[in-house]
């Protein structure tokens, strides 16, 4: 069955939801009262487009139907899960909150974007709090993953729960603050580095852009990865915490942050702040920086999730859920071993995928092969594997970021020791985009030499190969370089 969210408030952040849902395969109605939200939503859903399904090494779901409605009553109807993210005002929440209360599914899990108040006092006005929780996201929505959620004393547990579970389902982090509290956790944080930027600027102590750099080429890429405890616990040497507080620790007392004071925003600072912001930034339109950022992001993220690590184990994790999603391959024809979109990190200078990810995504396909004949990470564990010995691909066509490709998977010879494969990568179009031809050889891993595999592995592979002999010799099978066509 179709599962449907409702966006109440589609601006930055309510727009950015709207396609996290999107693309997960959610029905998502959108009420926003701005006549130009349409636009603004179908400009940030085709940046979301190109940049999300770059994180997962799997194709997404198919994308669920976007429409918009007059009211709150109209959006909500139906809806399992209602995401609020209007204007950060008070009167307008709670103006909100009991339209929508009295027009959702009564089971219906009501998340606030809200970046300061508290579930008390945003379900105050309303009858039944138990489903209105924080549900504080990070922009971009459809990139990151992290959303604090906060039931505080008014949400029932449950609800929060199941709140939680639809959140990781989308491919999102979401972390239960226990104690709610103005400003949740992490804007408390972003709040005292920004206040500090400001007092910097103010008192012409740097630019903006001077203090951008300060923290892209330092801090910023330790905190996106370690945080900020676990980078100080080295920070301390063998000694860890204890010596790094013992060190840093009476600095605290030194003058050295303006802490709750903020410089006045009057006309003067904010125009210098904007004057320097445009010539930092302003050759870039905000779409072109979204765009520059969520390229940015996907390539780190991509990075982590390589080394199953902080916002990347979030995305192993997802990939294992789609990954499991597609179910037992048929093995009596061409098995189908890859279906992904190229990410936006696969390109190089000539605009295409790169001639290294041919044999990337070919070596994901015989991954996957290995897989499914019991050549798994629990058997690699146990001292047994396939070395790669000989490998030639055939790039034949191209294909660029966001593309849908396909390798779908011969099984040529599949006896003792060998494992001869016969790679087909082909565009959602049906194109023949490359063939890579493979020789692996089993081998144990103690001693690093050709060894006979398991029996059980040798029957799958003896099996689908003999499945295999029907299909006809791949055009292509055991050329050379050079070979006319
Ligand atoms: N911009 C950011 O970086 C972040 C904002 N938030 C939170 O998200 C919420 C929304 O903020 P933004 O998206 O930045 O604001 P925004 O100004 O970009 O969007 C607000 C949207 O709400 C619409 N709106 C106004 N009155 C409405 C009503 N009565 N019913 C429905 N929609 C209405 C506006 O037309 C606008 O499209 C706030 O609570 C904010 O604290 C959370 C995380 C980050
Ligand atoms: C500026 N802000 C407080 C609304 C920012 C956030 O709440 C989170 C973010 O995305 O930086």
């Amino acid at each position: 069955m179709t599962k449907v969210a409702a966006i109440i408030g589609g601006g930055v952040i309510g727009g950015a939801w709207a396609a996290r849902f999107l693309l997960n395969g959610w029905d998502v109605r959108v009420f926003d009262p701005d006549p130009e939200a349409e636009r603004k939503i179908g400009e940030v859903l085709g940046n979301a487009r190109r940049a999300l399904p770059s994180l997962s090494d799997h194709t997404m779901p198919a994308e669920g139907a976007i429409s918009f409605h007059d009211t709150i009553a109209e959006a909500v109807a139906g809806a399992s899960y209602i995401q609020e993210s209007v204007p950060e005002r008070m009167d307008i929440k709670h103006q909100t909150f009991t339209a929508i209360n009295a027009a959702c599914d009564k089971d219906a899990i009501i998340g606030s974007s809200t970046s300061s108040f508290t579930p008390t006092e945003l379900s105050s006005e309303q009858q039944d709090k138990s489903r209105i929780m924080v549900c504080h996201p990070f922009n971009p929505v459809y990139l990151l993953p992290l959303v604090e959620v906060v039931g505080g004393s008014t949400a029932a547990p449950e609800a929060v729960e199941a709140c939680m579970e639809i959140l990781t389902s989308i491919g999102m982090k979401p972390l239960k603050i226990e104690k709610e509290i103005l400003g949740h956790i992490a804007d408390r944080l972003l709040e005292s580095v920004w206040r500090e930027g400001l007092w910097l600027v103010n008192d012409g102590v740097c630019t903006t852009e001077v203090l951008d750099d300060a923290i892209r080429y330092g801090f910023g890429l330790r905190w996106a990865q370690m945080g900020l405890f676990e980078t100080y616990r080295i920070a301390g040497g063998e000694a860890g915490m204890l010596h790094f507080i013992g060190q840093f620790g009476p600095t605290m007392d030194w003058p050295l942050t303006h802490l709750m004071d903020t410089p006045e925003l009057d006309d003067t600072l904010v125009k210098k702040i904007a004057d320097q912001s445009d010539a930092q930034s302003g050759m870039y339109s905000i779409r072109e920086l979204e765009r520059i950022r969520d390229t940015n992001l996907v390539s780190m993220m991509r990075a982590l999730k390589a080394q199953n690590w902080g916002a990347g184990s979030v995305l192993a994790n997802y990939d294992a859920e789609t990954k499991a999603a597609l179910g037992e391959p048929d093995l009596s024809g061409l098995v189908r071993t890859v279906s992904r979109t190229v990410p936006l990190d696969w390109l190089d200078y000539n605009g295409h995928m790169n001639e290294a990810r041919y044999l990337q995504a070919f070596g994901d396909a015989t991954d996957r092969m290995m897989e499914i004949v019991g050549c798994d990470a629990e058997y690699i564990a146990s001292g047994g594997s396939y070395f790669t010995a000989e490998t030639h691909i055939r790039h034949i066509d191209e294909v660029s970021a966001g593309a849908e490709i396909t390798v779908d998977t011969q099984v040529v010879l599949g006896a003792g020791k060998k494992m001869h494969l016969f790679h087909f990568m082909r565009a959602s179009d049906g194109r023949l985009l490359a063939t890579g031809e493979h020789m692996l050889i089993h081998v144990s891993l103690e001693t690093r030499k050709a060894a006979p595999p398991a029996p059980h592995i040798e029957e799958k592979l003896v099996a689908i190969a003999k499945a295999h002999e029907a299909l006809s010799v791949p055009e292509g099978m055991g050329r050379f370089v050079g070979q006319g066509r």
